[in-house]
């Protein structure tokens, strides 16, 4: 379960990006966040993994009060809460297995319980056979693939994704969104953000639009609903 009550983000220049956002989402959900460019999304995403912390109001995801966190607890929630990004954030000097393995170690999970989650996400992703390749030796999709994995390892109960498909051609950008959708049959709740109309009306699910800092739309089985 994702909640936000009447949530206010203001940054430190004066910018406001979000003027008194609530919702509820519950776990399992599959939810789009779409709207024009810098009117919040990726502002409600951040605050959802604690990037960024509220000016005022409540977020609680996965069972954690996320704008009262301490710092220590910061990775301890990290491991509830995927994250994908759209330029992936791969780390460049480690091969696939080892990126995805990281999240594990810094956790200091046996080099059992390691080597098994490292192959059961690399088989969800479709990469074993990569496992030992850097990241600039993948395409942009499989490289999506590998980030995806990463966020997956700790089997956490929410993935965000920050407009994942935004760096992708058609084909990869379809490919990322029926392997999210799978993580979501498991039960995993998905937030993505996203400018991608094609997959946004083609696979129909809630659709948060924000406008202005405001939530102007929120509806089951929505539409992406701009021309831009
Ligand atoms: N770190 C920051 N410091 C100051 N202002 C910021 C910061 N991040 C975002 N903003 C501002 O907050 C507003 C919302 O930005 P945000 O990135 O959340 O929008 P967005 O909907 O994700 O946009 P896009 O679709 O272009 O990625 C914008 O006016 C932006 O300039």
């Amino acid at each position: 379960m994702i909640e936000m009550q009447d949530v206010w983000k203001e940054y430190e220049n004066g910018v406001t990006a979000l003027s008194g956002v609530s919702v509820r989402i519950p776990q399992g959900s599959f939810v789009y966040v779409v709207g024009p460019s810098g009117a919040g999304k990726s502002t409600f995403i951040k605050l959802m993994y604690r990037q960024e912390r509220p000016t005022k109001g409540h977020i609680f995801v996965g069972g954690f009060n996320i704008e009262r966190l301490r710092e220590s607890q910061i990775p301890i929630m990290r491991r509830h809460v995927g994250v994908v990004f759209q330029d992936y954030k791969l780390l460049q000097q480690l091969t696939v297995a080892e990126n995805i393995a990281f999240a594990l170690e810094v956790i200091e999970a046996s080099r059992r319980t390691i080597q098994k989650r490292v192959q059961e996400v690399l088989e969800l992703v479709g990469l074993e056979d990569k496992r030992n390749m850097l990241p600039r030796e993948l395409s942009g999709g499989e490289q999506q693939r590998v980030a995806i994995a990463r966020a997956l390892v700790n089997k956490p109960k929410v993935v965000v994704a920050d407009e994942p498909t935004g760096n992708l051609d058609p084909d990869n950008s379809w490919a990322i969104l029926k392997l999210l959708e799978r993580v979501n049959d498991r039960g995993t709740t998905i937030v993505m953000a996203t400018h991608n109309r094609e997959l946004v009306n083609a696979c129909k699910k809630r659709v948060i639009a924000i406008e202005n800092g405001r939530i102007s739309r929120d509806e089951e089985r929505g539409d992406y609903g701009y021309e831009d």
